[in-house]
């Protein structure tokens, strides 16, 4: 309820949310109400049949004719008011989703910290369904009761006793079916649910990784992996299947015993002459709609039960994005210079601690190298300057926003344009293309716009240009945000020593302060201090 309901409530959403509500209960009332009519008319013209009244026959089938003709656009515009109206939820849900998955980086520490799976079959696939779901389950309920009160006074009319044995039946087989197969089929769709999008994630994680995979001549070991992963939901899916016969076994059964029992019943009324053949026909027919109006969760249980298994997967995933993030660790402060002060950093599970009561301040026009063995702890540095790790004591000051700006030594270049790699996150900056011309110039990458075709070609730029190209690309998006500092996690790794010095060249022109980790010695001369970590969290400042 607590995801569904502040759809309805919302300033923009509820006026037409509410509007086509109000149009699809009364296209819901419009069926049922021919579903009576309809009935009706089956009955008499069976009658009509049965004491050989041609004229009685012809009119009844003549209103039949007129009941479908107006019949058809009322079912058809039901479907479609439907499935737009859930549209629009679904736009609003994802619309919630994506703030907050996006808000505080929770995509960035629920991925590290691998605290619930697959976010992004939740957004995409469960929020889909939930909406679509939804609509078509409380439209269902809403259809039962209204078509159980109209068809009770037809049956009430002809066999009272029918509506008792129809409640005692329905109240009996309902326990039944939530007790026995509820318990087993939701757990299971929840599974089916997770191990479905685990094995997406796989295909996707190959196609991501392709090159990598082909240098390797990886196919044997990842068809092993895809292949177990397939098999995980192929398993799971046996389970359900097996769980279904026997839960199809009892609705047909169930639904078997509307042929039967109400012509047993109104037999010997009929036989007797008290009643005749077409009211029977009613009858079996009112019977019939009341039955499956009164056993709906039996009916629509394998539907009802994966529906509920996708709630429990947005729930956990809405519980988990407002779950207040724990601040007690290092914190953030804003400040115009970038230091740190008693700073003890630890892994996010608290497995090392990777430095220990670090302080140091680094004034503009400093630039600070940060060296020390592989693992000893440089990136991890860096990533708690900018804010995404906090396990550990101590605190950051830092300029707050664009003020400083991170580059890894994997750029991340986005789906897009040219252009827009240069300009990301804000596309929409006016920069000429004279000026980005001019800046690619500059690190030797003039040519680029011509090679790709111009500044308005899309490429997969990550598998398009070689590292080294990427990093300069990157390196050039940097500039021109122009921070105050600039964290460069072996950002030039892949460059030549002539394209790296370049690279660094640029930045004391723009006042921008270098924080580097790097191995190479020939940086140094563009930092004023050094900082080496020389292991499980000892530490040496020195001025270079
Ligand atoms: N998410 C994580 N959870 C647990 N341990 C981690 C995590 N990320 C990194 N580590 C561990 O923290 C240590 C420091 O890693 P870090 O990446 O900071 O090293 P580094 O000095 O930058 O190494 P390199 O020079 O090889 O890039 C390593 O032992 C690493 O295994």
């Amino acid at each position: 309820m607590s995801i569904a309901r502040p759809f309805w409530w919302d300033r923009d959403e509820r006026g037409p949310a509410l509007g086509l509500l109000v149009l699809l209960m009364g296209l819901l009332l419009g069926q049922t109400a021919f579903n009576v009519l309809f009935n009706q008319e089956t009955g008499e013209f069976t009658s009509a049949l049965a004491a050989r009244d041609p004229a009685r026959f012809w009119s009844a089938i003549g209103r039949f004719v007129w009941l479908l003709a107006m019949a058809v656009p009322i079912y058809a515009c039901y479907y479609f008011v439907r499935d737009t109206l859930a549209l629009r939820w679904r736009r609003w849900l994802t619309a919630q989703f994506l703030d907050r998955y996006l808000a505080h980086r929770a995509y960035y520490h629920l991925n590290a910290e691998g605290a619930l799976d697959n976010p992004d079959q939740r957004i995409a696939d469960d929020i889909h369904a939930f909406t679509g779901q939804s609509l078509y389950f409380s439209m269902i309920v809403l259809g039962a009761g209204i078509q159980m009160v109209a068809f009770a006074g037809v049956l009430w009319g002809i066999a009272p006793v029918l509506i008792y044995v129809l409640v005692g039946y329905a109240v009996v087989s309902t326990l039944f079916t939530t007790r026995l197969f509820g318990r087993h089929l939701i757990p299971l769709n929840f599974t089916q649910l997770q191990r479905e999008a685990d094995f997406r994630f796989g295909l996707v994680r190959l196609r991501e990784h392709a090159e990598s995979v082909a240098l390797h001549d990886g196919e044997a070991r990842e068809r092993q992996g895809l292949w177990a992963r397939f098999l995980a939901a192929f398993d799971n899916m046996r389970r359900v299947l097996r769980w279904q016969l026997g839960l199809n076994l009892f609705q047909y059964g169930h639904s078997f015993l509307t042929l039967v029992l109400p012509s047993v019943v109104v037999a010997a009324d009929v036989l007797e002459g008290r009643l005749e053949v077409g009211r029977a026909v009613q009858a079996a027919g009112a019977f019939g709609a009341i039955l499956s109006a009164l056993t709906l969760i039996v009916e629509h249980f394998e539907g009802l039960s994966r529906f509920s298994a996708g709630i429990e997967r947005l729930h956990a995933f809405r519980n988990t994005l407002d779950q207040p993030s724990d601040q007690q660790g290092i914190r953030t402060a804003a400040a115009s210079e970038l230091s740190v002060q008693g700073l003890s950093v630890w892994t996010p599970g608290r497995e090392q601690c990777l430095l220990r009561d670090l302080t140091f301040q680094v004034q503009p026009g400093q630039g600070l190298l940060i060296s020390g063995a592989s693992g000893s702890g440089k990136s991890s540095l860096l990533r708690v300057l900018a804010g995404l790790w906090t396990e550990g004591e101590g605190r950051v000051l830092r300029p707050a926003g664009a003020e400083m700006l991170f580059l890894p030594q994997q750029p991340y270049l986005p789906l897009g344009t040219l252009r827009e790699q240069l300009l990301y996150p804000q596309p929409e900056r006016g920069v000429s293309d004279a000026e980005l011309q001019d800046w690619l110039a500059r690190v030797q990458l003039g040519d680029l716009p011509e090679r790709v075709g111009g500044w308005s070609a899309v490429r997969d730029w990550g598998k398009q240009l070689s590292i080294g190209e990427q990093q300069r690309l990157a390196f050039v998006r940097a500039l021109l945000r122009r921070p105050r500092y600039l964290l460069l996690d072996e950002a030039t790794s892949a460059l030549d020593a002539d394209n790296e010095q370049r690279l660094y060249a640029l930045l004391a022109p723009l006042s921008i302060t270098p924080v580097s980790v790097s191995h190479h010695p020939a940086l140094t001369v563009f930092h004023r201090h050094q900082l080496t970590l020389t292991g499980a969290g000892a530490w040496r400042w020195a001025p270079l």
